[in-house]
């Protein structure tokens, strides 16, 4: 995987990366050149760039950078990879085919109609047979399905991940993606609501594909939007401002496969920077063979209680760290 790290079980949760030498302080030891998904919100899809995620409205001009079939630019050379790592028409039939649907959307019709896939606290077969039922959902003749902002975010999240499994299908990185650890039921029983919410994602989302073959392939079955879905909660890195001020704006948020296997410690030996579209992690200290190497998923300044109150409802995991069971201790 590296030179400086290897993956391998942890005792606490699930798999983690270890040292595989001792590292110097301000180690540059991971780079994950590019997300598998993303998603930039509605609000900020016209002042940040598609490309590199950097704040490119310019202000002093009072004008938009380079714009190609809907998305913004901030220079000629993210322009330019763009269009070199992107299916640029698959992605322009996409967005049309988004927009066209949104524009019909009718508040509040059809949401009833879906009313069937709800169902408090689900087990896995429970799950199967609503996903099941939401395949079988006849999508024409039907309004189409309305989703608030914040579902149609997601549906735009997981159509780049579907775009991007199309245009990658020589490699293995579906296949890696598949790594990630699995948070349905933790997410789905934690949040109620959340899978009405995803069935309406994926009923919209067959909607969107089903005169694009090269994607309505994917979505004949439900396994591949849920495998995203289900993957996004707990692993996905939100999109902030390079140089992060304490109060910075969230621009969205994207997956990132090789820089989802850092566990979390509340008190870390790496840092992670975005660098563009990259997501780089650097060592904070010297780091020993066989260590591990922990990130910080987020802010350290919380109470202990705080803290692991934090990471039980948004990322679905007690804390296992050894700050937690000191601090822990000393509160008794
Ligand atoms: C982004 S993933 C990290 C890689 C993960 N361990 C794996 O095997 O794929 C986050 C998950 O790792 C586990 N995890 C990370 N940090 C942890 C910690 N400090 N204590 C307990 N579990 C942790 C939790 O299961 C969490 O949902």
């Amino acid at each position: 995987m590296s030179q400086f790290f290897v993956l391998a079980p942890t005792s606490y949760g699930g798999r983690g990366v270890f040292a595989s030498q001792s590292i110097p302080k301000d180690t540059l030891v991971h780079t994950c050149p590019a997300p598998y998904a993303s998603v930039i919100y509605r609000e900020f899809r016209k002042e940040v760039c598609a490309q590199c995620f950097d704040y490119s409205f310019d202000a002093r001009r009072n004008a938009w950078n380079i714009r190609l079939d809907g998305f913004y630019f901030c220079s000629d050379g993210c322009l330019d990879d763009w269009k070199r790592e992107n299916p640029r028409e698959l992605i322009a039939d996409v967005v049309s085919a988004i927009d066209r649907l949104t524009k019909s959307m009718v508040k509040g019709k059809s949401k009833s109609n879906l009313s069937d896939f709800a169902t408090p606290s689900p087990g896995p077969e429970a799950l199967d047979t609503i996903w099941g039922k939401a395949e079988q959902y006849p999508i024409r003749g039907h309004p189409v399905v309305f989703l608030d902002e914040l579902e149609l975010e997601h549906a735009r999240f997981v159509l780049s991940g579907l775009i991007r499994r199309h245009a990658d299908e020589s490699s293995n990185s579906w296949s890696d993606m598949l790594e990630l650890q699995d948070n349905e039921l933790h997410y789905i029983r934690q949040r109620p609501g959340a899978l009405s919410s995803q069935i309406r994602v994926y009923i919209f989302i067959r909607l969107v594909v089903r005169e694009i073959p090269v994607l309505s392939q994917y979505v004949e079955t439900s396994d591949s939007v849920r495998a995203i879905l289900s993957r996004d909660p707990g692993n996905v890195f939100g999109i902030y401002e390079t140089n992060q001020t304490g109060d910075s704006e969230m621009f969205g948020w994207c997956m990132y496969v090789s820089a989802s296997f850092f566990n979390h410690d509340c008190n870390p030996n790496i840092r992670k920077r975005r660098s563009g579209r990259a997501m780089c992690f650097y060592t904070t200290r010297d780091v020993s063979p066989a260590e591990e190497l922990c990130t910080n998923y987020i802010s350290l300044e919380d109470s202990v209680t705080e803290r692991r109150q934090q990471l039980s409802s948004n990322w679905y995991f007690d804390c296992g760290c050894q700050r937690c069971k000191d601090e822990l201790s000393e509160t008794g």
